[in-house]
């Protein structure tokens, strides 16, 4: 029988930390034995759970707005857009109301229906029997096609919705563009992102096809910290600093939501515009520019997220006393998107990015960047705007936006027995 001491010596060093970890693992299984009980492990629970706490927060699913806007960020994200194979009004409908039982009861949780072993189960069964929410939102938006002939829908389009053109930097990939429906999914693990997925897909085969779909990611501290600390892109700087804040509700009245004074068909109101793009990074280049032009290019410090010439993160900017760009220069990236001047109040916007990372390049380099995902009350004052003001600014020497599209994410569900869309197909 061997012992440490027969060891060769850097296998022998390695013993007392690997029995280390091991005692580690014994503690944290008692940590999690004394937690309460629902957040025990249970049998059928997903395996490899270590946090049961998470597996078991929730976001709830009724209200007047779809959870996943103002929502604290989770760690993962799903961008999933579809084609819709309905083909008259009345499929639309069923499509919207299975949709909605199937994100009322993943968000809530529970057990699969069992059934017969000669028919496909009702699960794919990968989180295990019992289906754990995992803070799980799943957010709808229609897109500008859902508006052409096939269910007549075309007067009651929101009225700035529109197919996504190309801005000047672009090179959009036409497989990754547009969809009748873009379904933004989040939660704490890309397990249950996945396993949403394919119950929507297991559920609607005659009523959808995927088009396209991206994941994405944010830290794990950032996605606990529930929205306290910003999370950093792939280009290394705090991103999200200056969204307006999700706890004021007039605030988000103004900003994300479309009102009951707006010019918009009646059933929009309480819904928003979202604008995705897929922005691909050259991060190969980026980590060769020195650190003083990264931090002109954004306008903050790249350590701690500050406004250049300032303390803290989320101290003001003053332009008032920069009026030439000394500080931070007038094509700095937060000064172009925000100038915070009275004129430029109403082009306010809440940003959930969240980075990709995916293979490599046929010429080596690595594919990776944001899923910039934005919500406003009015598209064109919103994004469209904002892009406008963007287009030409230094950073696009980095980046390449490559896909994504304008979408309507609908209001949200009252109760038990309303479903998405209803307003809209009423
Ligand atoms: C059209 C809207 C925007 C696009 C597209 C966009 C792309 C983009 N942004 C970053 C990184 C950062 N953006 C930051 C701020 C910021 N960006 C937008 C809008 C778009 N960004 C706004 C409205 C703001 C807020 C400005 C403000 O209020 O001061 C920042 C600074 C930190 C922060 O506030 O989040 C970073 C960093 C990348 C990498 C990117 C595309 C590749
Ligand atoms: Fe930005």
């Amino acid at each position: 029988m061997s012992t440490d001491k027969d060891k060769k010596p850097r296998e022998a060093a390695a013993m007392p930390s690997r029995r280390r970890w091991l005692k580690g693992l014994g503690a944290l299984g008692g940590a999690l034995a004394l937690r309460g009980a629902s957040a025990a492990p249970a049998a059928g629970d997903s395996p490899g759970t270590l946090s049961p706490d998470a597996r078991w927060q929730r976001q709830p699913f009724y209200g007047l707005h779809q959870a996943g806007i103002t929502t604290p960020q989770q760690a993962a994200m799903m961008l999933v857009a579809f084609d819709v194979l309905a083909d008259d009004k009345d499929s639309l409908r069923r499509l919207f109301r299975l949709l909605t039982d199937r994100i009322a009861f993943l968000t809530e949780g529970g057990r699969a229906p069992a059934v017969d072993e000669k028919l496909p189960p009702m699960d794919s069964g990968i989180l295990g029997e019992r289906i754990a929410p995992d803070n799980l939102t799943m957010t709808v938006a229609v897109g500008d096609s859902l508006f052409d002939q096939r269910f007549g829908l075309a007067p009651r389009k929101p009225r700035r919705l529109q197919k996504m053109t190309r801005f000047a930097n672009d090179a959009l990939d036409a497989d990754l563009c547009h969809g009748d429906l873009l379904v933004q999914i989040c939660a704490n693990g890309s397990d249950t992102l996945i396993h949403a997925l394919r119950d929507i897909i297991k559920h609607t085969p005659d009523l959808l096809g995927v088009r396209w779909k991206r994941e994405g990611f944010i830290s794990a501290g950032a996605a606990r910290s529930q929205g306290k600390e910003t999370p950093i892109n792939l280009l290394g700087f705090k991103d999200g600093t200056g969204n307006p804040d999700t706890r004021d509700p007039a605030l988000m009245d103004r900003v994300i939501w479309v009102g009951t004074g707006a010019d918009e068909p009646a059933w929009a109101v309480n819904g928003s515009y979202q604008a995705v793009r897929i922005i691909r990074f050259h991060v190969e280049s980026w980590d060769r520019t020195p650190l003083h032009e990264q931090q002109t290019i954004f306008g903050r410090d790249k350590r701690t997220g500050a406004p250049l010439g300032m303390a803290r993160e989320h101290d003001v900017p003053d332009y008032g006393q920069d009026p030439h760009g000394r500080v931070i220069p007038l094509d700095a990236h937060m000064r172009l998107a925000n100038p915070r001047t009275p004129a430029t109040q109403d082009s306010l916007m809440l940003r959930r990015g969240y980075s990709y990372s995916l293979g490599v390049s046929r010429s080596g380099q690595l594919d990776m960047g944001l899923l910039f995902v934005c919500y406003q009350h009015d598209l064109a004052k919103g994004f469209l705007t904002v892009q406008q003001r963007l287009n030409g600014e230094a950073l696009e020497e980095y980046i390449q936006p490559i896909g994504g599209g304008y979408f309507f994410a609908l209001p949200g569900v009252a109760g038990p027995g309303g479903y998405l869309a209803q307003g809209l197909l009423a």
